[in-house]
């Protein structure tokens, strides 16, 4: 297994590129450590299928290196940088049988007879597959075949990295949440380094212990899920993880507070920075319902099972609130308090607020 680093990278598919909105990757620079799960996180169209490429070597970047434990690689093909992939769609031969499928990546490279056995045996119990091993794989359903694939990239134990790419696509929905668990004890037991490619925050944010996260080809935040959640550096981030999303609300500065619908709100600390479109952050799990705070009215009640999301108006602004116990019926009059310790303000959308120590 190996470190990975990408140094500085950029890609443009356009011959002479003359501004950053040419570039379908804009800048990435990120080491992932030998043995790490990271994942890719991002909307269609961010840049996660460039950025794998150019890993894989199917693409040569504009700029930048790709470095395999300080190796540079980024003129080498595929076949040179020994990679194992995942795909979103099963990879494996209908007419073998599922022992065939996984020993097949070992038996091409020449592995003994005894050690594909050991080994086949070991990826088997892992994913929970022994009982299929001497299975058609034209027999198996799509769930099956796809943890076969997801076996097959993991069965080696010289690649340098173990990628996928969206992995769970074609997986039953109610199976996801186990094949999910059961991806992150894999990667406890097999400790390679992993790259998870996915727009699925769910899917990044069990599997990776870091997460690299992408809005149009631009790196917005890496973390770890919980600095993700907690700190988000950008209001993409704020919006895109977390179920209801950040709420992002006009605001402006007076002083170290924010103004919201022209009420003076304490911020996590001083703002930086000057100019440009202000926004105010608070995530819905840090607004309190209560008797003191900005006077709202609650215009929405949904119940999701582990708490209430609330929807609040206050002025012509809609914010959004969790609540554990039952709140007052839609239309009441209610108070709203934001933690100051999380309330942030984001100039031009990245953070622009300094946390007191
Ligand atoms: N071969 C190509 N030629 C020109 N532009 C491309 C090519 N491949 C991708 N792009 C563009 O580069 C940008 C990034 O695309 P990319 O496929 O890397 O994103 P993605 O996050 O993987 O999206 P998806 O999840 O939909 O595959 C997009 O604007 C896309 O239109």
């Amino acid at each position: 297994m190996a470190q990975i680093r990408l140094s500085k990278l950029r890609h443009s598919y356009v011959p002479a590129p003359k501004g950053p909105e040419d570039y379908a990757l804009k800048e990435i620079d990120v080491t992932w450590r030998d043995g790490g799960a990271y994942a890719l996180l991002g909307p269609s169209g961010c840049g996660k299928s460039t950025l794998l490429n150019i890993i894989s070597g199917l693409l040569t970047p504009s700029e930048g290196q790709v470095l395999f434990d300080d190796r540079d690689v980024t003129g080498l093909p595929p076949d040179q940088r020994n990679i194992a992939q995942v795909f979103q769609f099963p990879v494996i031969y209908d007419t073998m049988t599922v022992r065939q499928n996984l020993a097949f990546p070992l038996k091409n490279r020449g592995v003994d007879a005894a050690t594909i056995e050991a080994r086949v045996g070991e990826i088997a119990e892992m994913l929970e597959v022994t009982d299929m091993l001497d299975t058609k794989a034209s027999n198996l359903g799509p769930d099956n075949k796809q943890k076969i694939s997801m076996g097959r990239g993991l069965v080696r134990d010289d690649v340098n990295v173990v990628m996928f790419d969206e992995p769970l696509t074609v997986i039953d929905p109610h199976l996801k949440w186990k094949l999910r668990s059961k991806l992150k004890e894999l990667h406890q037991k097999v400790r390679a380094t992993m790259i998870y490619v996915t727009h699925d925050q769910t899917e990044a944010l069990t599997f990776a212990d870091e997460v690299v996260v992408m809005q149009d080809g631009e790196v917005v935040q890496i973390g770890t899920p919980v600095e993700l959640f907690e700190r988000p550096q950008h209001t993409f981030v704020g919006h895109f993880i977390g179920s209801p999303g950040m709420n992002v609300l006009p605001c402006e500065l007076r002083g170290d507070h924010a103004v919201f619908e022209g009420h003076e709100v304490a911020l996590e600390g001083p703002a930086t920075g000057t100019g440009g479109t202000l926004k105010l952050g608070i995530r819905p799990e840090y607004v309190r319902l209560g008797e003191t705070g900005l006077p709202a009215q609650l215009v929405k009640v949904s119940d999701v099972g582990r708490h209430f999301v609330l929807d609040a108006m206050v002025g012509n602004t809609r914010v959004k609130a969790v609540s554990e116990t039952p709140p007052p019926p839609t239309g009441s009059p209610v108070n709203l308090s934001f933690r100051p310790e999380h309330t942030r303000v984001y100039r031009d959308g990245w953070i622009a607020t300094e946390a007191r120590p």
